[in-house]
């Protein structure tokens, strides 16, 4: 099982991250709903697994989490079909996608790359890997995030705009996709800050849960 973890990471396989794929948390921060799918990269030393601590980035003041399903990618291929692009998908994995908002919103503001935003280490904390088959309806299943054991996100991949077929299609237009690569497909709402010493504990549905200290 942790396996195709372990082989990720050491495949150094890129992180495709999509933005706003959720209507109520592109509402949340005040933006639009995006007509294309919006694309980041996040790098791959921004892993981090169970034991591991989420660390504030430098001047940072608001480290927000984002909740989300990831997608890993079992074989390479460009231009694949919305038809064949379930094939391309060899499971799945729980994923935070860290952000400094106060970084974003600042790069939002004078129109600069998101990178630091959401690149920095330990932006990208996951889960053991999730087999295909243990996820039998990636379309519909709860997400759900904790701070300190208060719920902040619980939401449904169900509310996804664009589906994971459509989004493994979409990417792959523009990059190849390859073994190992990981596609986060974006968070529900009920983002916010989280402080020093905080727990974030985060599920998928009963199937799994993690959990990351912020230190
Ligand atoms: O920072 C954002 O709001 C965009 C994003 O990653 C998401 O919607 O998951
Ligand atoms: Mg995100």
């Amino acid at each position: 099982m942790a396996s195709m973890l372990t082989q990720f990471r050491q495949l150094g396989r890129k992180i495709v991250a999509v933005g706003r794929n959720y209507r109520a948390h592109a509402a949340e921060l005040g933006n639009p709903v995006p007509k294309k799918p919006i694309l980041f990269l996040k790098p791959t030393s921004s892993y981090i697994t169970e034991g591991e601590k989420i660390r504030i980035p430098e001047e940072c003041s608001s480290l927000h989490h984002e909740v989300e399903l990831g997608i890993v990618i079992s074989k390479n291929g460009c231009r694949i079909s919305e038809q064949e692009a379930m094939n391309y998908v060899g499971g799945y994995v729980l994923a935070l996608d860290m952000t400094a908002r106060d970084f974003q919103d600042e790069a939002k503001k004078k129109g600069q790359p998101w990178s630091l935003a959401k690149g920095f280490d330990t932006s990208c904390p996951v889960s053991n890997f999730i087999d295909k088959d243990t996820l039998s309806d990636p379309s519909n299943v709860r997400l759900w995030l904790k701070v300190n054991n208060a719920i902040k996100q619980d939401g449904s991949t169900s509310d996804m705009i664009f589906s994971i077929p459509y989004l493994i299609s979409y990417i792959s237009k523009y990059f190849k996709l390859e073994e190992g690569d990981v596609i986060l497909t974006g968070t529900p709402e009920g983002v916010g800050p989280v402080s020093n010493g905080d727990v974030i504990e985060a599920g998928l549905g009963d199937i799994i849960s993690m959990k990351f200290t912020v230190e």
